[in-house]
C-alpha cells in the first residue's frame, strides 16, 4: 500500500439480529454506516517529529503528569507518529492502565490536535488499541464517532474487545448505543445500534463470532444479548421482559428478575445483599430507561462502602449512563457519594462527562446534600474536572453551587474561577534557566518577532521578541533604565489568569533595548485572518463578543485595572477548534514605546492601531500625554465588533490621525451593514459613543440584551418545557 494512502475498505457488512419491523423506514443508510466506519487516513502521511519526544510524552501522559505533558506537548508533537505511525494517542492506548490524573493529560492531547481518527500501519485506531488492551480510560475520553472504525481487517473497536475478553471496554462500546444521543433512534429506530453491532469483519465475522471463536463464551452470550435489545421509538429499552421475548432469548424473564432483585437491594441499601448478588451479567442490566444496578447504588448515598464499590466497578461498567446519558458517576455526585465517585473514577469513570443537558458531575455535585457536596466535589476536582465547562444553559457548576446554597462547594470552585482549566499548572516564574531557543517563527508584528521557543527547562511557549527603535544620540545605559522600569511596570501581566486572556510567562529585557515577552502558545489563528473580510453570523458575533467582554471586565476590575490599549482583531487568537478566542499583546510595545520616545524628546502621539483608536485619544495634542483607558479599551472592543458585523475593518480608508478625528467628529462611529438585529446595533453604539463618558462599561455590556437574549430565550424555553437535570 503506498504511503500515506490506504485502500478504500470493504463495504461494511451485518448479519441478523435486525428487527426491521421496529425501525421501520428509518434504517440507518450505508452511506453513514461507511462513513462512521472509516479511519482518518491522512495521519499516515506525517512521520514527523523524534520518536525520544514521542517516547516521553507517552511516558508522562500514562503517570499523569500534567506539568510534564504541558511543558513538552506541542501541536506538531501530537500530531506526528512514530515508525509505526502510531500517534502518541494511540501509543498510551495500547498501554492497559493510567491513573485518574493521565484524563487531564489525554484531554490536553485533544486540544492541541490530536485526532482519534488517525489510524496505525495496520488501520488500527486509538480506540482499536485501547479495545485490545481493556484500557478503559482512554476509550471513553474518544468521541463516540471513533469508537466504530473498521481497520484494514475490517474489525472495530468492539471486535478487538470480543477477541481479547476486555470486558470493560467492551461494555462501553455496547452501553454506549443505549444512549439517546448515540443511538439516534428518532432518525434511524433501532437500526444505527443494530448495524454497528452487527458489523463484519473481512471475514464475515461479528463481534460475538469473534468472542465466542477466542473462547470468550460469556462474553459472546452478553454481546447478543445487548443485540437483542431494542430501543423503542421513544428511546426506551425493551429486551429484558416478557413482553417481548418473542424477540428475545427464553431467558429473558429469568434476567429481568435478577435487576429486579439488584434494584431492591440497592434502593434498600443492602450493601451485604448487594456484593452477594451482583454478577458481572448481571450488573448493567437496563429497566426500560437504561437505568442499572450501578447507577441504582450509586443513588443510594447508604451504599457507601469501598468494598462495596471496589466489587461494584469490577463487574459492572463505571461509565455506563442510562438512555438520557445520566451516567453512574453523574448519579454518585448527586448523592454526595463520595466512595462511589471515588471507584468509578479510579477506574475509568470520566470526570467531565457530559450527561443530559450537558451536565457535568461536578455540576451535579451542586445537588448533592450540603453535607457531602464539598466532599465528593473535591474528589472530582482531584480527578481533572473542568470548572469552565457549562452545561448547555450557560450554567457553570459554580453558578449552580451559588444558586443551590451550597456554599462549601461555591467557596472550593470559585478558587479556579476566571483561570483556564489547563493553565493551572503552567510553572509560575521565568520558564528558563539560561536559554531557549528558537523553534520556529510564528509570525512578524511591527516591532519584532514572534517564536515558538523551547527553553533549557523544557517548556515549549511562545516568545515575542521586541527590539525598540534607538534615535541617534541616545544613550544606551539611560535607555537601557527606562526600558527596564517600563518593564518592571509590566510584570503584573504575569499574574493574569483568565481563560480568553493569553497567559503571560515572563518578560525578560536580554539586552538594553530588547525585550522578550514569554507567553503560553496559542493554537489557532487571529481574528483577523478568522474574519478574512467575511461578516460573521450574528450567534458567532455573540460568542465572540461575550468572552472579550469577559476579558475586559476581568482586566478592568483589577485593582489598578489593566488597560489592554492596543485591542484589534489582530491582537485576539480564535483557538484552532474555533470556540474560544483570547486576548494577546496588551499594547505592551506602545508602552515600551512610549518610554523610548519619552527619552528620545519625540512626540507622545498616540500608538496603536489607528482605525481602532478611541476619538479621545486621536484629538490628544501633540504635548498632552495620551490617557488610555478603560473607555478606550470599549471603543476598541466596539470597532472589533463592527469588523465582525461587516468584514472591514472601521474606517479602512482613514489615513492619519487626523483624517480619522475628522470623520469621527462628523459621523460618529461607522454604521452597521444592514440586515444587523437590532440588538447588536444598540449594542454596538453603546460601546462607540463618541462621548467616552457615553460609553458602557464591560459589566454593563456583558448585561446587554445583545449577549443576555439568546440565554434568556434558552431558559425560557427550558422553563416552558421542564427541561433540566
Ligand atoms: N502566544 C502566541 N501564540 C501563538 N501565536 C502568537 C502568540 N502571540 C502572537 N502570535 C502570533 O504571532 C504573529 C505576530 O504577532 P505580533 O503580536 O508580533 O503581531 P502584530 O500584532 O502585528 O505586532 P505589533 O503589535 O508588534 O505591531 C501573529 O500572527 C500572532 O497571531
Amino acid at each position: 500500500m503506498a504511503e500515506g494512502g490506504r485502500s478504500s475498505p470493504p463495504l461494511p457488512r451485518y448479519k441478523g439480529f435486525l428487527p426491521i419491523f421496529l425501525s421501520g423506514n428509518k434504517q440507518f443508510p450505508d452511506e453513514k454506516l461507511q462513513e462512521l466506519t472509516q479511519p482518518d487516513p491522512t495521519n499516515r502521511a506525517s512521520v514527523g517529529d523524534s520518536p525520544a519526544d514521542l517516547q516521553t510524552l507517552t511516558h508522562d501522559v500514562i503517570r499523569g503528569d500534567f506539568g510534564q505533558v504541558r511543558r513538552l506537548a506541542t501541536r506538531q508533537l501530537v500530531t506526528s507518529a512514530d515508525a509505526a505511525r502510531r500517534t502518541v494517542l494511540m501509543r498510551v492506548a495500547n498501554f492497559p492502565v493510567t491513573p485518574v490524573k493521565s484524563e487531564k493529560c489525554i484531554l490536553y492531547l485533544f486540544e492541541l490536535g490530536a485526532n482519534p481518527k488517525a489510524a496505525d500501519a495496520n488501520g488500527d485506531t486509538a480506540a482499536h488499541l485501547a479495545a485490545r488492551r481493556d484500557h478503559l480510560r482512554l476509550l471513553t475520553l474518544l468521541s463516540f464517532d471513533a469508537k466504530w472504525l473498521q481497520n484494514d481487517n475490517g474489525a472495530t473497536p468492539l471486535m478487538k474487545a470480543a477477541r481479547t475478553g476486555s470486558w470493560k471496554c467492551a461494555k462501553h462500546l455496547l452501553h454506549l448505543l443505549r444512549n439517546e444521543r448515540c443511538n439516534e433512534r428518532e432518525k434511524h429506530g433501532n437500526s444505527k445500534r443494530s448495524r454497528l453491532l452487527g458489523l463484519q469483519d473481512r471475514e464475515g465475522r461479528t463481534a460475538s463470532d469473534l468472542a465466542r471463536l477466542s473462547g470468550h463464551s460469556e462474553l459472546a452470550s452478553y454481546i447478543e444479548r445487548e443485540m437483542r435489545l431494542v430501543v423503542d421509538s421513544f428511546g426506551y429499552i425493551f429486551g429484558l421482559t416478557a413482553q417481548v421475548s418473542g424477540i428475545c432469548g427464553a431467558d429473558a424473564p429469568l434476567q429481568e428478575a435478577d435487576r429486579q432483585e439488584l434494584e431492591r437491594l440497592a434502593d434498600a441499601g443492602d450493601s451485604a445483599g448487594l456484593r452477594r448478588a451482583a454478577t458481572r451479567g448481571s450488573c448493567d442490566l437496563p429497566d426500560r430507561t437504561g437505568q442499572t444496578a450501578l447507577m441504582w447504588a450509586a443513588l443510594n448515598s447508604s451504599c457507601g462502602d469501598e468494598a462495596l464499590w471496589e466489587q461494584l466497578v469490577q463487574l459492572g461498567d463505571p461509565t455506563c449512563a442510562n438512555i438520557w446519558a445520566g451516567s453512574c458517576l453523574h448519579f454518585a455526585a448527586k448523592t454526595g457519594n463520595s466512595a462511589a465517585a471515588s471507584a468509578l473514577l479510579a477506574a475509568g469513570a470520566s470526570a467531565n462527562a457530559r450527561g443530559q443537558c450537558e451536565s457535568t458531575p461536578l455540576m451535579m455535585a451542586a445537588f448533592a446534600p450540603p453535607a457531602t457536596a464539598a466532599a465528593v466535589g473535591r474528589v472530582l476536582l482531584d480527578s481533572g474536572a473542568d470548572c469552565s465547562l457549562k452545561d448547555y444553559k450557560g450554567d457553570t457548576a459554580l453558578y449552580l453551587a451559588t444558586q443551590e446554597g451550597r456554599s462549601e462547594l461555591a467557596e472550593l470552585l470559585r478558587q479556579y474561577e476566571g483561570e483556564n482549566y489547563f493553565d493551572e499548572n503552567l510553572p509560575e516564574g521565568p520558564p528558563f534557566l539560561e536559554r531557549w531557543d528558537a523553534v520556529r517563527l510564528i509570525g512578524r508584528g511591527g516591532f519584532g518577532e514572534v517564536h515558538e521557543v523551547r527553553t533549557d527547562t523544557g517548556v515549549t511557549c511562545a516568545a515575542k521578541t521586541l527590539r525598540l527603535p534607538l534615535q541617534l544620540g541616545d544613550e544606551l545605559p539611560s535607555v537601557s533604565t527606562e526600558i527596564h522600569r517600563a518593564v518592571e511596570s509590566e510584570r503584573n501581566l504575569c499574574r493574569l489568569r483568565h481563560p480568553n486572556i493569553v497567559r503571560f510567562l515572563h518578560i525578560a529585557q536580554p539586552e538594553p533595548a530588547a525585550v522578550v515577552v514569554f507567553m503560553e502558545l496559542l493554537d489557532g489563528r487571529t481574528l483577523e485572518r478568522f474574519i478574512d473580510n467575511k461578516p460573521l453570523d450574528e450567534p458567532k458575533i455573540r460568542d465572540f463578543s461575550e468572552q472579550i467582554c469577559r476579558a475586559l471586565l476581568y482586566l478592568h476590575s483589577r485593582q489598578p485595572p489593566v488597560i489592554h490599549r492596543d485591542i484589534n482583531c489582530s491582537n485576539m487568537i480564535v483557538r484552532a477548534d474555533n470556540t474560544r478566542i483570547k486576548l494577546i499583546d496588551f499594547g505592551l510595545s506602545i508602552k515600551l514605546e512610549q518610554s523610548v520616545s519619552h527619552m528620545s524628546a519625540s512626540t507622545q502621539s498616540p500608538k496603536g492601531t489607528l482605525n481602532f483608536m478611541a476619538p479621545e485619544l486621536l484629538g490628544a495634542g501633540e504635548s498632552d500625554s495620551v490617557q488610555y483607558s478603560r473607555e478606550s479599551d470599549i471603543w476598541a472592543f466596539g470597532c472589533s465588533v463592527f469588523q465582525m458585523a461587516s468584514g472591514a475593518r472601521p474606517f479602512a480608508n482613514a489615513r492619519s490621525f487626523l483624517e480619522m478625528a475628522q470623520l469621527i467628529d462628523r459621523k460618529g462611529a461607522p454604521a452597521l451593514p444592514n440586515g444587523r438585529s437590532a440588538e447588536l446595533r444598540d449594542f454596538y453604539s453603546r460601546c462607540t459613543a463618541k462621548d467616552r463618558k457615553r460609553r458602557r462599561s464591560a459589566q454593563e455590556l456583558l448585561g446587554h440584551e445583545f449577549l443576555t437574549g439568546g440565554k434568556l430565550k434558552t431558559r425560557l424555553l427550558s422553563s416552558l418545557f421542564g427541561a433540566g437535570n
